[in-house]
């Protein structure tokens, strides 16, 4: 497990979900500049959270993962990620207060810009005429506006990921360490928009009650240090081989690999197989990885990836993030999740209430209804009371703006609304209010499951 495999061994296998750059020379160049970057995360904080997610697939902590679909390089502003950090965060309150339990805590940022695709086209009508170009695969890879020119892939895109990445790290990493995170502002998280609607109301009586707890600890002389500062670590879906190849590094105090552009990486649905490009980079990494289970992956393919990408079994090392959809979920997931147990293989489980439950509206846009995501998240964890096992977390598609991305949610957006702020370059987001709606029934769905382990 201490080396890493080439790239030209990997691209022999097949990768799919790549770009194919026109100049290989520029591409070259790129990578000799990621290979030569320094690290964007540490490898013992990797095997931090790896511990994290240990206690998460034991039951005793529930992972809280959320992020864009899509990061862009214009997003890298600070208002973007303060505004989305900060919904994390109160996001994580709810959780931890109104649910009681420890949440780990995972940015789907700094690292988040390429996209797989359904397909490698996309047609427009331009001026009358129907024009198809390359789709977009994320600003790793080409521009989202619709020309020839945009949507050719870029290799340099990579190098300014790596950038972009270590901008908003920085910028997270200052906000968490540096004050911003302190428990004790957990009345200035609730603003704007958000203070005056009745999600953002319900918030402030808890957060005035989680002063009263602070004032009461603080007038006994307990003041501890975790108030102050929170753990949190980035993700993404390690997509493209070039940047995720370059960005591994055989990490000194090991000597073990660890792909070092992010904490937690992941596999998507659409490069999970069991022979693929991807499985076979990922099965040599010290990272905590996840694989995105759909509807079609059966449990035979998840005790293969298992035994592939876990072989040791090691706690926390492997999270499968399952994504049926809300109709599919209660009769998909029990097979999956009843084998894997039966086998004693070690691994969280995340659901992705997003990626099941997309379609497009009648006026066109791509969305979701809030209360197919909500319905996933509850068959997720009636399965798992039903088995026996603990539902360890979700993986969110969120923003910190009031965007109009996904239909329904206390301010009942309709299908007519999602045209006033969409904005989203790939899936539909929940918007600030919509995020922490769902974490309150979140909160409430793992009390009942509490209640229930007794
Ligand atoms: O975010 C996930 C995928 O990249 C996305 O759902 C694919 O979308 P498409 O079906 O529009 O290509
Ligand atoms: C592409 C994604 O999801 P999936 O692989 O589950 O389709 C994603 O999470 O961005």
């Amino acid at each position: 497990m201490s080396s890493i495999p080439s790239l030209e061994s990997l691209h022999a296998i097949g990768a799919a979900q790549q770009p194919r750059y026109p100049d290989r020379a520029r591409l070259d160049a790129a990578v000799a500049r990621l290979r030569g970057a320094p690290p964007l995360v540490f490898a013992g904080e990797c095997d931090d959270l790896t511990e994290k997610l240990a206690a998460v697939s034991r039951g005793e902590a529930f992972l809280l993962q959320g992020g864009d679909c899509a990061e862009t390089f214009d997003g890298v502003t600070a208002d973007n990620v303060r505004n989305k950090l900060r919904v994390l965060l109160q996001m994580a309150v709810i959780l931890t207060y109104a649910g009681s339990v420890p949440v780990v805590k995972v940015g789907r940022l700094a690292g988040q810009y390429a996209k797989p695709r359904s397909s490698d086209d996309e047609t427009r009508v331009v001026d009358g005429e129907s024009v198809t170009l390359p789709a977009y695969r994320g600003d790793a890879v080409n521009g989202f506006d619709f020309t020839p020119e945009s949507r050719i892939p870029d290799p340099q895109r990579l190098v300014e990921v790596y950038h972009a990445s270590a901008a908003t790290l920085n910028l997270v990493r200052a906000f968490v360490t540096g004050g911003y995170a302190d428990l004790r502002q957990v009345h200035t998280w609730n603003t704007d928009f958000v203070k005056e609607s009745p999600v953002g109301q319900r918030y402030e009586v808890m957060a005035s009650e989680i002063d009263r707890a602070l004032s009461f600890m603080s007038a006994i002389g307990a003041d501890p240090e975790e108030l102050r500062r929170v753990d949190f670590h980035s993700s993404h879906e390690a997509l493209l081989m070039e940047y995720e190849h370059a960005m591994t590094r055989i990490d000194s105090r090991t000597q073990q690999p660890y792909n070092v552009s992010g904490h937690f990486v992941w596999i998507g649905e659409r490069t999970r197989q069991l022979d693929g490009a991807h499985v076979e980079y990922f099965r040599h990494l010290r990272n905590p990885i996840g694989v995105k289970l759909g509807p079609t992956a059966t449990a035979d393919d998840a005790l293969a990836l298992a035994a592939k990408l876990n072989p040791e079994n090691t706690p926390g090392r492997l999270t499968f993030i399952t994504r049926f959809g809300a109709e599919k979920i209660r009769d998909g997931l029990p097979r999956l999740v009843e084998k894997v147990t039966a086998e004693g293989v070690q691994v969280a489980w995340v659901c992705d209430p997003m990626h099941g439950n997309t379609f497009t509206s009648s006026t066109g846009y791509k969305t979701r209804r809030f209360d197919d995501v909500v319905g996933e998240v509850q068959g997720f964890f009636d399965v798992h009371r039903a088995l026996g096992t603990w539902p360890g977390g979700i993986l969110v598609e969120m923003t910190g703006d009031d965007v109009t991305e996904c239909i329904g949610g206390g301010e009942e957006l309709d299908e007519h609304g999602l045209a006033h702020r969409y904005e989203s370059v790939v899936d539909p987001r929940l918007n600030r209010v919509q995020s922490l709606e769902l974490a309150f029934l979140v909160a409430e769905m793992l009390r009942a499951a509490d209640t229930r382990r007794g």
